[in-house]
């Protein structure tokens, strides 16, 4: 199966499954977050769900632990293949959301967003970098029971040494030359496939594209033959 998930990043929902008929059978899966979400509700990510094919839904909540626990639960009908929370929302908050979400569902934690570079870590009050922040939330997203974590293609190796089995999740990801729009760490999917990532979010490169069946096969076509570090690896 592919491990690109195409992140479908619309609050229309005819053009969200049109999106997603078009992809289906190419892509792993889709991805539906807050656009989404925000103007469709639960009944549009059924809608989308009915095609038979993964949702991943993104919704990254960030609450005390009771209410990201009865926000996670009321989704456990949609049955989604991944969820994510926010790593900083705290142990407490990870473990309450895992076993709130149907058993089915990856939990994944989302640790720095790939928007984000070091200087805006600081800007927060963060002193560390994010390669050493996404090493310390994955340790406590781990040690909470989750699936795995969200992070960039620079910092998935180094998570995936340290979490053998974890899953991970990699969005910020650009083709060669692409259009980087507000991500900062970014990385090629054939990067992120070869360090360790379990699955790639991929949005804008395709859903913007004049022909994004197109520009899927052609990113998937970058995926097909492991590079020589990789193979040594
Ligand atoms: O750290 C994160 C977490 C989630 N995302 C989501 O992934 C897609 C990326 O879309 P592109 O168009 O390929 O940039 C988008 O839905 C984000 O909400 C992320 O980018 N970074």
């Amino acid at each position: 199966m592919s491990p690109v998930f195409v992140a479908i990043d619309t609050p229309d929902l005819e053009r969200a499954r049109t999106l997603a008929e078009s992809v289906r059978g190419h892509a792993g899966g889709v991805k539906l977050g807050l656009e989404f979400f925000s103007a469709n509700g639960p009944a549009g990510v059924l809608a989308i769900k009915d095609l038979d094919l993964p949702v991943f839904l993104d919704l990254k909540f960030h609450d005390i632990p009771n209410t990201v626990a009865k926000a996670v639960e009321a989704l456990q009908a949609i049955e989604p293949t991944v969820l994510t929370v926010h790593a900083a929302g705290g142990r407490a908050m990870l473990e309450a959301a895992k076993a709130a979400a149907a058993p089915s569902t990856k939990v994944v934690a989302v640790t720095v967003l790939t928007s984000l570079d070091g200087s805006d870590l600081h800007s927060i009050g963060v002193a560390s970098e994010p390669r050493e922040q996404v090493e310390r939330l994955a340790q406590l997203a781990r040690s909470a029971g989750l699936d795995g974590i969200v992070c960039s293609g620079a910092e998935v190796a180094a998570a995936k040494a340290a979490w053998p089995d974890g899953f991970f999740v990699v969005p910020g990801v650009r083709p060669e030359g692409g259009e980087v729009s507000d991500q900062k760490r970014v990385v090629t999917p054939r990067q992120a496939l070869d360090d360790g990532a379990s699955i790639l979010v991929i949005g804008r490169p395709i859903t913007g594209a004049a022909d994004p069946i197109a520009a899927l096969r052609e990113i998937s076509a970058s995926l097909e033959h492991k590079t020589s570090a990789a193979v040594q690896a």
